[in-house]
């Protein structure tokens, strides 16, 4: 896959000497959904606020499209929309002038057709010509995605998103960006809601401490690190776990004695599940039921982080 994006040792410190960004190599590949998911403080914004020009690098470079974000600033600019984080908006104008405005901004003939369809997509039509300052937090912030979509954007950056948002606009905002991948555009977002990055990501990268510290296709991710757990609900409830069952089995009770969990990796070819069944049977232990369950992003998220911050911890002492 063609990238739009590349990252090239990228590195910020900012002026209190805080390196917020350790030599950062990322591509972007065209057309897909790019979650970045980091902790608090990991460098998710600043990275952004690079790519899109509105801070400096202290090393590297990026291009967006081919165009060098500093050398060539404006082309790359024009080719990305960008959807901050903060409500910050022009009080006094009406929807339409402040997204068509923006359009301007770019150096974008005018285009009310486009304008009109992006204001209808995100439910703001009827408020096209109310002020900005009469909208409320959800509609002020469909007002943001309209003016980042306002110039036909081949990268959208979505930072946050959805941060103190409902239900329902949550659910429009990821229909437009379906839709938005499905015309060809290239989105990255960044959310705390990790299982959003679960339903719509292509890939994932996660950045701890202004480092990337993995990217990887979230299909592929969730494969090789997801666990699986099966639980076995037992007819009668088990005191302890037989010494001939249990062998080196990661395997646990729960619920009183009555469940019995079984963790296994998925990666294996071998998980292990008939072995047990084979065991239990064998030693008459009866079942009521069985489900499994599998984890889910944000406990191999966790991990992740945990993971890198202790080997970080370790090179230090
Ligand atoms: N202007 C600045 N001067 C000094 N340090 C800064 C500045 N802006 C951000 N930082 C620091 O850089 C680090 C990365 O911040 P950044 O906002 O990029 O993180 P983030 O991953 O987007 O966090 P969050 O999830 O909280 O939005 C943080 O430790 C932050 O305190």
């Amino acid at each position: 896959m063609p990238s739009i994006i590349s990252i090239t040792n990228l590195s910020k410190t900012y002026a209190s000497g805080f390196t917020a960004l350790k030599t950062i190599n990322l591509d972007i590949e065209r057309g897909e959904i790019f979650a970045l998911l980091g902790p608090n403080g990991a460098g998710k914004t600043t990275l952004i606020g690079i790519i899109c020009g509105i801070l400096n690098a202290s090393t590297g470079t990026v291009t967006v499209g081919g165009h060098d974000i500093v050398k060539d600033f404006r082309a790359a600019r024009a080719m990305i929309g960008l959807v901050p984080q903060e409500l910050t908006t022009d009080a006094f104008e009406s929807v339409w002038d402040t997204v068509s405005f923006t359009r301007g901004l770019f150096g974008k003939p005018a285009n009310p057709a486009h304008i009109e369809k992006v204001l209808k997509d995100l439910s703001l039509w009827d408020k096209k010509d109310d002020k900005i300052r009469t909208l409320s937090g959800g509609m002020k912030r469909r007002v943001l995605i309209a003016k980042a979509l306002s110039h036909e954007p081949q990268v959208l950056f979505l930072d946050e998103p959805t941060a103190g948002v409902d239900v329902e606009l949550r659910k429009d905002m990821w229909q437009v960006v379906r839709d938005l991948r499905a015309s060809g555009v290239t989105i990255i977002l960044t959310t705390h809601y990790i299982e959003e990055a679960e339903d719509m990501a292509d890939r994932i990268g996660v950045i701890s401490k202004g480092e990337i510290i993995l990217v990887e296709r979230k299909a592929e991710l969730m494969r090789k690190l997801g666990k699986k757990q099966l639980v076995l609900h037992l007819q009668k409830p088990l005191a302890a776990i037989p010494a001939d069952l249990a062998g080196d089995r990661n395997l646990v009770l729960g619920n009183d004695g009555k469940d019995l969990i079984f963790t296994y990796d998925t990666q294996g070819e071998r998980t292990g599940v008939t072995g047990l069944l084979a065991d239990l049977n064998r030693l008459d232990i009866r079942l009521r039921d069985l489900q499994t369950t599998q984890s889910s992003l944000e406990e191999i998220f966790i991990d992740l982080v945990k993971q890198s911050e202790s080997a970080a911890a370790g090179a230090r002492s």
